[in-house]
């Protein structure tokens, strides 16, 4: 059995419907579907998802919201229309969709939840229906039904165990289900999303539940590629990766996969299977628990921009016990969310996205940290980027990290920071946002382009 989970990219438009059905018909161990909201049809497009927030930010401000709502119909219509199925089901999204806002408009959390989520649901119910209409046994099943049941955490969602128990009863089912990805619900009954992108969660779940043979991820690309595509023109596919490698490599900037999507798979061992909805017969990209790494020790290279660093020194810091630990309850207190803190005797940095500092917080940290630390400097320095060098043969290979502080000095880019330890797959490096693509384009150049000469250990 198979679960095939389509991304937003795959169900857009009426078209990208047809694809989906001539996928599923054309494997008979698809057995169970999970699918996205609309995603875009073009680059300026909006995705479903974001017309729905567009929508509750109208509703909780108190403004007219009937254009948002007209907006996401209409959406739903033109697919309905392109796939000549009865367009009394867009009635029902319609009536659905508003039966959310009137439950739920005083509570700002449980609104914004229930209406992204609606996003996935009447898209699932419009598959099935579509499905149903190609003559296919196929049954849309909420998940809650299903057994998806997570934490009671607004936008971020964790699975809860008892989850995979519920979901192996699917196994059962004799239709092709058709299941909405990204979210769940909480043991008190709430709607609850997993963070953006969470589809490919509710995919990863589902097949670790039902104990698929494989979890196949449909989206746009033939393959995931080893390096941004925007950075470096046509980089060599990933045809193999490991789960630990990809998981990094998503983290890090790698957004056709979501990170969290991984660790339901990985203890039953579950391939993942990253393929192309326009072009289903490419092999696409295997995730799998190991790969024969010496032929290539760096699976991929990372990276995104939007970091900052709150860099904090003072004399004889090593001696001081609990500083590092006052230093992030600041953090804490704030709600403040880090990345990484490379120390030095007299010195630490603490890594984070600039995001975390709006709202007056960088002002009250800044003062908490001079204040309640006495420390001798503090400072925020804003533009950094980060690159993650991932593989699996790099701790035990001689010659990886000197190939990359090679690259940089071949390019002329100062480094800002390096990483290097506490993770057996990967290498961190910062760099000034203005100099990420020189540094990025050296490393694919010296980690794909040269021959292998690293030794291993
Ligand atoms: N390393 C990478 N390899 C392939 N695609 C990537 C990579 N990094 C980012 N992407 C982008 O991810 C996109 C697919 O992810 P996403 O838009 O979330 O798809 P979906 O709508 O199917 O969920 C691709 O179109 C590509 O632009
Ligand atoms: N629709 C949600 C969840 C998701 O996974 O979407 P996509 O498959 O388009 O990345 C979002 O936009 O975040």
């Amino acid at each position: 059995m198979k679960v095939a989970k389509f991304g937003g990219s795959s169900v857009a438009s009426a078209e990208k419907f047809m694809k989906v059905a001539d996928i599923v018909m054309a494997d008979q161990e698809r057995r169970i579907v999970v699918v996205s909201a609309p995603g875009k049809r073009f680059k300026d497009d909006v995705k479903m998802t974001d017309l729905l927030i567009a929508l509750t930010n109208q509703i909780l401000t108190g403004n007219s919201y009937a254009e948002e709502f007209k907006a996401i119909i209409v959406r739903y219509k033109e697919i309905a229309d392109g796939l000549k199925i009865k367009s009394y089901i867009c009635d029902e999204i319609a009536e659905n969709l508003q039966d959310i806002i009137d439950t739920y408009k005083e509570d700002a959390n449980r609104l914004l939840d229930s209406v992204k989520a609606s996003g996935e649901d009447n898209n699932a119910r419009l598959m099935a229906f579509y499905l149903q209409s190609l003559g296919l046994k196929a049954q849309y099943v909420n998940p809650k039904e299903a057994g998806i049941f997570v934490t009671d955490e607004p936008g971020n969602a964790q699975v809860l165990e008892q989850s995979y128990r519920e979901l192996a009863n699917l196994r059962k089912r004799e239709e092709i289900l058709v299941i909405p990805g990204f979210f769940g619900y909480s043991e008190q009954g709430n709607i609850v999303t997993f963070p953006r992108g969470g589809s490919d969660i509710t995919g990863s779940i589902v097949a670790a539940g039902v104990k698929a043979t494989m979890y196949e991820n449909f989206t746009d690309v033939d393959s995931i590629v080893c390096v941004n595509p925007t950075i470096v023109e046509k980089p060599k596919d990933i045809k193999e990766i490991t789960y630990r490698e990809m998981r990094e490599l998503s983290y890090a900037g790698f957004s056709v996969f979501h990170d969290e999507a991984l660790h339901p798979v990985v203890s039953q061992k579950i391939p993942v299977c990253v393929k192309n909805t326009n072009n289903p017969q490419a092999p696409g990209t295997l995730i799998v628990a190991e790969r024969d790494y010496l032929k290539q020790q760096v699976a991929g290279i990372a990276s995104d921009e939007g970091f900052c660093s709150i860099y904090v020194s003072k004399y004889l810091m090593n001696r001081e016990i609990g500083f590092g630990r006052r230093l992030l309850q600041i953090l804490e207190d704030e709600e403040i969310s880090y990345e990484h803190t490379p120390s030095g005797i007299d010195d630490m940095s603490i890594i984070l996205r600039k995001c975390q500092l709006t709202n007056g917080k960088e002002e009250r940290v800044l003062e908490r940290i001079q204040k309640e630390l006495k420390v001798d400097d503090v400072k925020v320095q804003y533009g950094l980027a980060l690159i993650m060098v991932v593989g699996e043969g790099m701790t035990s290979s001689v010659g990886v990290a000197a190939k990359a502080t090679n690259a940089f000095a071949e390019a002329g880019v100062n480094l800002e920071l390096i990483n290097q330890g506490s993770s057996e797959v990967s290498m961190m490096f910062g760099v000034k946002e203005t100099e990420l693509n020189k540094a990025v384009q050296s490393l694919y150049k010296a980690y794909f382009e040269q021959p292998v000469s690293a030794l291993t250990l």
